[in-house]
């Protein structure tokens, strides 16, 4: 291995003894602080156990409902859960899954189960492979199912004979599932039984943030769906806080002083009811603290989080636009640090300034027609609000523009941009 270029173990100034190593030290007695128990439990992606999960009685209830005649060998109905982004759909959905599995085994059912994000696995091709390759019992089937080279319709051969040798019933997750280019896997899935391919029942639980997706299946996909469909709404302060509360374990006793749990649950609150936001807020106050070597996390490392969450929000907001765009909303960001009393900007006055911002970073400037129907198009996104003023005696009505967002988030934001950085 020593030959091999990947590999950094032959690094010359490596410790002889790792444990000496200072900068990743074992000992407790380090002077750093230590603020995380088990950080573990506020990653992205942590599945908590049903203990942790708050205020979704009701909605786990009601899925459960859909998926229980699979515990007697019968069919389930499909399920489509619609909600805003972290309302606790891919939780509920994995959590209901899995109990109902759970409960299938124990009266002699085997329920196979499959979770699959469709923002990954985008194509027909890439959902069938992910769910053949997962449900594939090697014991029980002994194929060997290639990644690549083949097709849905083969990987659809193979998926409905391990069905029909390996399980009584199978249900599939699709998150995501709006992120599919092709909506004929929902078909292929939910025929399968009735067109003779598979003998198994099976059940597919989509989630999606759009609720407008059933509108754009088409006629037979939704014929053949004939889903139950819930919607989950965003959390209140309240549950926000009794979510983190049934993390706080991950931190160490006594570190978080008593107003950061309800700080963070009504700031969240307030602005999206979104229990992901919160859990990352409530860590990175936590990292905030670690960093600075203190041993209480406070509320200004939640303010600050709160703030590094928003620029994050905004800068996931601008994700796909031009540098050009991030020029014009730097130039009306600094227009309107700069004359706090006025309310917008007409767009000559935006060009203006722009035109400087490209002079100082030697960048080629727009017309000002152009930068016109950007700001058009980023008030369409949201990003900008432009309204037309009444116009006085001798003078026509124009557009004036302002941010949406404060100026701090939106500078912060468009100067992590390279380009953009001598700004700063
Ligand atoms: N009721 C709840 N109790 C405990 N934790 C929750 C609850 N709801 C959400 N969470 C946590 O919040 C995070 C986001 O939840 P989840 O992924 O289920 O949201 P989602 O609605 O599927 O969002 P998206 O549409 O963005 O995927 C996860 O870490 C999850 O564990």
């Amino acid at each position: 291995m020593a030959d091999d270029p990947s590999t950094l173990s032959d690094f010359d100034d490596r410790f002889e003894d790792p444990a000496e190593d200072p900068l990743f030290s074992l000992d407790e007695n380090t002077g750093r602080v230590d603020i995380f128990s088990r950080k573990e439990l506020l990653k992205v992606g942590h599945v908590p156990e049903s203990t942790r999960i708050v205020g979704r009685d009701d909605e786990i209830e009601a899925v459960a409902a859909e998926l229980r005649p699979i515990v007697h060998a019968d069919p389930p109905n499909n399920v489509m859960i619609y909600g805003k982004t972290g309302t606790g759909k891919s939780l509920v959905a994995r959590h209901v899954t899995e109990r109902a599995r759970a409960a299938a085994e124990n009266n002699g059912v085997s329920v196979g189960t499959v979770y699959v994000d469709c923002a990954q696995h985008n194509t027909q091709t890439r959902v069938a492979r992910t769910v053949t390759r997962t449900l594939n019992e090697t014991d029980v089937t002994d194929f060997n199912i290639p990644r690549t080279g083949i097709g849905s319709g083969e990987y659809y051969d193979y998926l409905w004979e391990i069905l029909n040798a390996a399980f009584d019933a199978a249900i599939i997750i699709l998150d995501e599932v709006d992120r599919l280019d092709d909506d004929d896997i929902l078909m292929q899935l939910t025929r399968a039984r009735e067109s003779g391919k598979a003998d198994c029942h099976l059940g597919v639980v989509a989630v999606s943030n759009k609720i407008e997706y059933r509108n754009q299946l088409n006629e037979r996909v939704k014929s053949s769906l004939r889903e139950e469909e819930f919607v989950f709404q965003p959390y209140d302060a309240n549950q926000l806080r009794e979510i983190m509360e049934h993390r706080r374990d991950a931190f160490h006793d006594d570190v978080l002083s008593s107003d950061v749990i309800p700080l963070t649950a009504a700031v969240a609150a307030q602005e999206h009811g979104d229990a992901r936001k919160a859990i990352e807020i409530l860590r990175h106050a936590g990292e905030l603290a670690e960093r600075a070597n203190v041993s209480t996390v406070t509320e200004d490392h939640v303010r600050d989080a709160q703030e590094w969450a928003e620029v994050d929000r905004f800068e996931e907001l601008l994700r796909g636009s031009t540098t050009q765009v991030k020029f014009i909303l730097y130039s009306l960001a600094v227009l309107t640090e700069e004359n706090p009393d006025m309310d917008g900007f007409s767009t000559s006055r935006i060009y203006e300034r722009y035109q400087a911002t490209t002079n100082e970073t030697n960048a080629t400037a727009l017309s000002e027609h152009r930068v016109y129907e950007l700001l058009k198009e980023q008030a369409f996104l949201g990003v900008v609000e432009s309204t037309r003023t009444g116009g006085g005696r001798g003078q026509g009505s124009y557009l004036e523009h302002r941010l949406v967002q404060d100026t701090g988030i939106v500078l912060k934001s468009v100067l992590r941009d390279n380009r953009l950085k001598d700004l700063a």
